[in-house]
């Protein structure tokens, strides 16, 4: 994917484009969207409450509490096939996960802007194992000193693991790509300190 020879800054990654088997990733994409409990998330903005572009959802271990805008967020309890994709993603990772963030693109309309996953229930260097099931949406890392832009087509089955300063010298995104007709579903494993348990 990068160039060998160059001297580029590049993320701290691991990407597996062909993890999961097609039929296995396509039933586990059947029941991740017909188990999981879709949310409409609306952000506040100065023109008003706007409709997030995309759904989610949220799992977890209980204590597994995210502070989120201003709001403890209590995960949802674990589906079979998030579990079965979460065990999946920790025998890949040698990581135990106690959270996962599920994303929803329903089109190319929906995106994710560019952000950082920096919350302080993350830690400074987080391991965050990304599993894309669906249609193949574009991922793009810019980092944040030089704007390099490092591009990855995230296809159905595939994992991405970020870890080290990826999240710190690193942002990342999902463009909107009005042309993709299909529904893409993201998973996003995480390890969450709760606050209260932070010294
Ligand atoms: O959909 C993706 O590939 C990215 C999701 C993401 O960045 C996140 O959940 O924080
Ligand atoms: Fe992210």
């Amino acid at each position: 994917m990068f160039d060998l020879f160059d001297d580029m800054p590049r993320p701290d990654i691991d990407w597996q484009p062909a993890w999961l088997a097609d039929d296995v990733a396509r039933a586990l994409q059947t029941q991740v969207v017909a188990e999981v409990e879709w949310k409409q998330d609306v952000m506040r903005t100065p023109a008003g409450m706007v409709a997030f572009p995309r759904l989610t959802a949220w799992q977890g271990d209980p204590e597994a509490i995210y502070v989120y805008s201003g709001i403890r967020n209590v995960p949802g309890a674990w589906t079979p096939a998030v579990l079965e994709l979460r065990r999946a993603a920790e025998r890949a990772s040698g990581v135990t996960f106690n959270s996962v963030l599920i994303n929803r693109y329903r089109n190319g309309v929906d995106s994710m802007g560019w952000h950082a996953d920096k919350e302080r229930e993350l830690g400074p260097e987080p391991v965050i194992a990304s599993v894309s099931l669906g249609v193949t949406r574009v991922f793009q890392f810019q980092h944040v000193k030089t704007r390099v832009v490092h591009t990855l087509e995230l296809s159905h089955g595939s994992l991405l693991i970020m870890r080290g300063l990826t999240q710190r010298e690193w942002r990342h995104r999902v463009p909107k790509a009005p042309k993709v007709l299909g529904e893409r579903i993201n998973l996003t494993f995480r390890v969450i300190t709760p606050r209260d348990s932070v010294v």
